[in-house]
């Protein structure tokens, strides 16, 4: 395929171990990238490739297709065009069962919720508060009563920006009444959303004239997808930056490899310091 040189994006969407290779080759055959997510597992590994890609003069993005979920959409554009005044706190939590995962590749990585699953939510919350810098991370993980997998299934973390806060909860053995929610703080605004999960979600604005609730329209799961991919073709055709940048998500995965380090050491940790996941994160089955 990256000799006949009929590809211009190739999209990759392999497990994370190998794929910065597979990445390298493409780029270096002068291809643009869509990597999925978690994008790798070296920081600094990461930033090479985002240097690769502008060698190539091509463009490298990652699949943060959480973004383009119809409720994550409408909160970002709503906290970028100001409507809550300056945001100070984001919570967010999920409450649903993930054993679906037991026999599957996923089920060996230990930090199953904190790397594979909660990247989203570390790239989120720095889109809904996008001036704040986070400067503390502190986070728990921990595994359930009867849960029927290995990873634990508990986490939760909290992140002390410089002018916000934030948390995050995981609950991903919910076997009865899942539950999704996010809460956005803003000194003009106050923004939620909230559903049975994450496909069905209500979002509500509450300011000083009342309330009000957007009719949504999709999914996540194909749509949030089909935002990733529409929004990489759109910037490779216009050639400017894609708003899904690798280098912008090493900056989400340096909140996960911190709360990582906070899970496993129990100490709070600075975001960026951590540069790599710690090579035992791929072997649940022996915890
Ligand atoms: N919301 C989201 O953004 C989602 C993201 N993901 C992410 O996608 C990634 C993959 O997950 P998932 O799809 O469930 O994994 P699967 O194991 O279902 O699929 C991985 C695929 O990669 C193929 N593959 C592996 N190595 C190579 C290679 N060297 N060259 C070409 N193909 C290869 C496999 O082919 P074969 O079977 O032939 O080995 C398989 O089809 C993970 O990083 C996960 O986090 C997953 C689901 C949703
Ligand atoms: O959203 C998702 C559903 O669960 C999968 C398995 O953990 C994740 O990889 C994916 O990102």
């Amino acid at each position: 395929m990256l000799l006949d040189g009929s590809t211009e994006v190739v999209d990759i969407a392999t497990h994370p171990e190998g794929r910065s290779q597979i990445i390298r080759d493409c780029l270096q055959a002068g291809r643009h990238v869509l990597s999925q997510k978690p994008f790798v597992l070296d920081l600094d590994e990461g930033a090479a490739l985002c240097d690769l890609a502008e060698e190539q003069g091509v463009r490298l993005a990652v699949n943060q297709n959480g973004r383009f979920a119809p409720h994550f959409q409408y909160l970002r554009k709503a906290v970028a065009e100001g409507r809550l005044g300056i945001p100070n706190a984001a919570h967010l939590s999920v409450h649903w069962d993930h054993t679906w995962v037991a026999g599957t590749p996923f089920e060996r990585i230990h930090h199953l919720i904190l790397y594979d699953f909660a990247i989203h939510w570390f790239d989120i919350v720095r889109c809904l508060l996008p001036a704040a810098k986070a400067e503390r991370i502190y986070a728990t993980v921990n595994r359930v009563p009867n849960q029927p997998i290995a990873p634990p299934l508990a986490a939760t973390v909290a992140i002390q920006f410089d002018t916000a806060q934030a948390t995050l909860v995981f609950d991903a053995y919910t076997r009865h009444g899942p539950s999704d929610r996010t809460l956005i703080v803003g000194d003009q605004a106050t923004a939620t959303s909230s559903g049975p999960d994450l496909q069905n979600q209500t979002v509500t604005i509450t300011d000083a004239q009342g309330s009000f609730s957007p009719k949504l329209t999709g999914k996540w799961f194909p749509d949030g997808f089909g935002g990733a991919m529409q929004e990489f073709q759109a910037a490779i055709r216009e050639e400017r930056p894609s708003s899904i940048e690798a280098r912008d998500n090493l900056e989400s995965l340096s909140l996960c490899f911190a709360a990582i380090a906070s899970a496993n050491t129990g100490q709070p940790q600075q975001p960026g310091i951590h540069r790599k996941l710690p090579s035992n994160n791929q072997d649940s089955a022996i915890r």
